[in-house]
């Protein structure tokens, strides 16, 4: 005892210095030992300890992996540190093949759950950041049973027929409001409020007038709790969408005085977007418990939340047949909120980027809007008024092109990741498990062993169907965990290019500006502000 009293009574200041310095010198030298001697080495740029690449902080992250692309990307796979983890980068489609194979379990996850999962309460919950494999299977089995039957019907059609006719008079009020030619908008924040009521209507069957909302918000009408609430429900959204990688901050980083205020903000946004997103549920089981009191459930015609809600019940529309037996139980209404959490943050502004991405492209491409206007006409046969049908959608093979060239070149979800759960082959190499390899979906799409000219946006590329490399060109992603939401959103934007393009001549208010991207897990169009000119007819 007292010859340790001695030794610590007599270290010093320095002492304490010189220690500290020879464990960060240590911890140094060691950080970069591992890096120089890892397992297949790949080109990237030389990590800084603790940070990874001091870029992310300073950059886009998407702008920042283009670079990187053209710099290391040419042999299809390049490398990253983000604070101290790895990440393979996959620019090349034959890379993919294992990543996104259906049948594999081996990388299901797309992270690793070292991060705050846990304390947004979505480690178990949804389908997009479930982190357990047998919540994620069920949620999956019963949101997909749920939301893949709609895009079948005409029920989504109907729905945007209807919001896109309220968003047009909209649009025709502020032009009369302001005496202009034609409105000037940010379609980019106009489609975030037209996807929340399209969400909405499509998932719990309710009117929330967000659109309406927006507008009278634009023409200074007095507020009222209903506008303050629809636009409080949008904001969370927003927030989520734009802010999430807070979720992904390693656990042990959470109290740091630049880190804690973030999580806080989320966290609290969070439990919002949850408690709102419960009172739907409660309000919406306790209707389906009154109309199978009367025997009104009509089972065929069913929105998505009463799917949800009568799921593995006896008034189940597509009951299973030889389940899985862990699949086959009701869902609770927590676990019905975290599906619900899903279709409005994966279902509002990936749609919402995708269609103000196509808009960008097309005003810069006179040619592209020309053979859509003559597919339109030949389609409608002139008429603007008719509504768009499934029938109508599956001949407008021109605007799905369009959407699909602008996804080829500006993917709103640029980076696809998986983590493996054990040790695989990939691009030739044997990996260990709990290896994270991001599927640079931008870099892929535009890689010119795929693509003639990929800088050029030439929409005929899908058109003609020209045999497509096999994983070229990923919108949805791919395997167990592809989008689940792809036939709707391809029913919506092509609703909505048709309907505004009969309608509306769209004018970019600045055509030598590129378009304003900021990415969080996906690229979001910050603005982009046109005007739309209705067409003479529909005035
Ligand atoms: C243009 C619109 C959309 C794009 C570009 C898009 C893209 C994607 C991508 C790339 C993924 C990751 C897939 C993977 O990891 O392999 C994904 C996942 C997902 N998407 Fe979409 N999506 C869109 C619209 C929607 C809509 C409308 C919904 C629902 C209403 C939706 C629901 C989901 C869900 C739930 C997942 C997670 C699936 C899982 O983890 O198992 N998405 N989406």
């Amino acid at each position: 005892m007292g010859v340790l009293y001695n030794i610590l009574s007599n270290i010093t200041f320095t002492d304490i210095l010189t220690g500290l310095l020879s464990l960060t010198c240590i911890y140094v030298i060691h950080f970069y030992y591992k890096h120089f001697t890892r397992l297949n080495p790949f080109p990237g740029p030389t990590p800084i300890p603790l940070i990874g690449s001091l870029a992310i902080f300073m950059e886009d992250i998407d702008a920042w992996f283009w670079r990187l692309n053209k710099k290391y990307g040419h042999n299809g796979i390049y490398e990253l540190n983000i604070a101290g983890n790895r990440q393979i980068v996959i620019t090349r489609a034959e890379y993919v093949d294992t990543l996104v194979a259906t049948d594999s379990k081996a990388h299901i996850m797309r992270t690793a759950n070292n991060g705050l999962l846990d304390l947004f309460d979505l480690e178990k919950k949804g389908v997009g950041l479930n982190h357990d494999y047998n919540y994620w299977k069920f949620n999956r089995h019963i949101f997909s049973q749920a939301i893949m039957p709609l895009s079948l019907t005409d029920k989504p059609s109907m729905i945007l027929n209807q919001l896109y006719k309220e968003m047009e008079q909209h649009w025709i009020d502020l032009k009369q409001h302001t005496g202009e030619r034609g409105a000037v908008i940010d379609i980019s924040v106009w489609m975030r409020h037209f996807t929340a009521d399209f969400i909405a209507m499509l998932t719990a069957g309710k009117r929330m007038a967000v659109m309406k909302h927006y507008c009278q918000r634009l023409k200074n009408e007095p507020l009222t709790e209903e506008i303050l609430d629809t636009e409080e429900f949008v904001e969370c959204i927003n927030t989520f969408v734009s802010d999430n990688q807070v979720i992904f901050i390693p656990k042990i980083l959470r109290s740091l005085p630049f880190i804690k205020p973030r999580v806080d903000k989320l966290l609290k946004n969070c439990n919002r977007f949850y408690e709102k997103l419960v009172d739907i549920v409660k309000e919406k089981r306790k209707e389906v418990e009154k109309t199978i009191m009367n025997g009104e459930l009509d089972t065929k015609r069913m929105d998505l939340l009463t799917s949800l809600i009568v799921a593995n019940t006896q008034y189940d529309s597509h009951p299973q047949e030889k389940v899985d037996p862990s699949l086959n139980r009701p869902m609770n209404d927590d676990e019905i909120r975290g599906v619900m959490f899903d279709a409005f943050v994966a279902g509002t502004d990936t749609t919402v980027n995708t269609f103000c991405f196509a808009l960008y492209y097309i005003t810069h491409h006179p040619e592209v809007k020309k053979k859509l206007l003559e597919e339109l006409a030949t389609v409608f046969k002139d008429d603007p008024y008719k509504p768009i049908t499934l029938e109508d959608l599956a001949k407008l093979r021109y605007v799905e092109a369009i959407i699909k060239e602008t996804s080829r070149i500006r993917p709103t979800v640029s980076m696809v990741s998986r983590y493996s759960q054990r040790p695989d082959e990939i691009a030739g190499h044997l990996w260990p498990a709990k290896t994270l390899f991001i599927m640079y979906v931008r870099g892929i799409n535009n890689n010119p062993l795929y693509w003639k000219e990929p800088e050029k946006f030439i929409p005929e590329r899908f058109y003609e169907n020209q045999g497509i490399h096999k994983n070229s060109f990923s919108m949805f992603g791919g395997g167990p965990r592809m989008c689940l939401g792809r036939k709707i959103a391809i029913i919506e934007l092509k609703t909505l290019l048709a309907a505004v393009y009969r309608r509306f001549d769209v004018e970019l208010l600045d055509m030598n500006a590129p378009v304003k991207v900021e990415t969080s897990t996906i690229t979001v169009c910050k603005e982009l502000k046109i005007r739309v000119v209705p067409k003479e007819r529909i005035i």
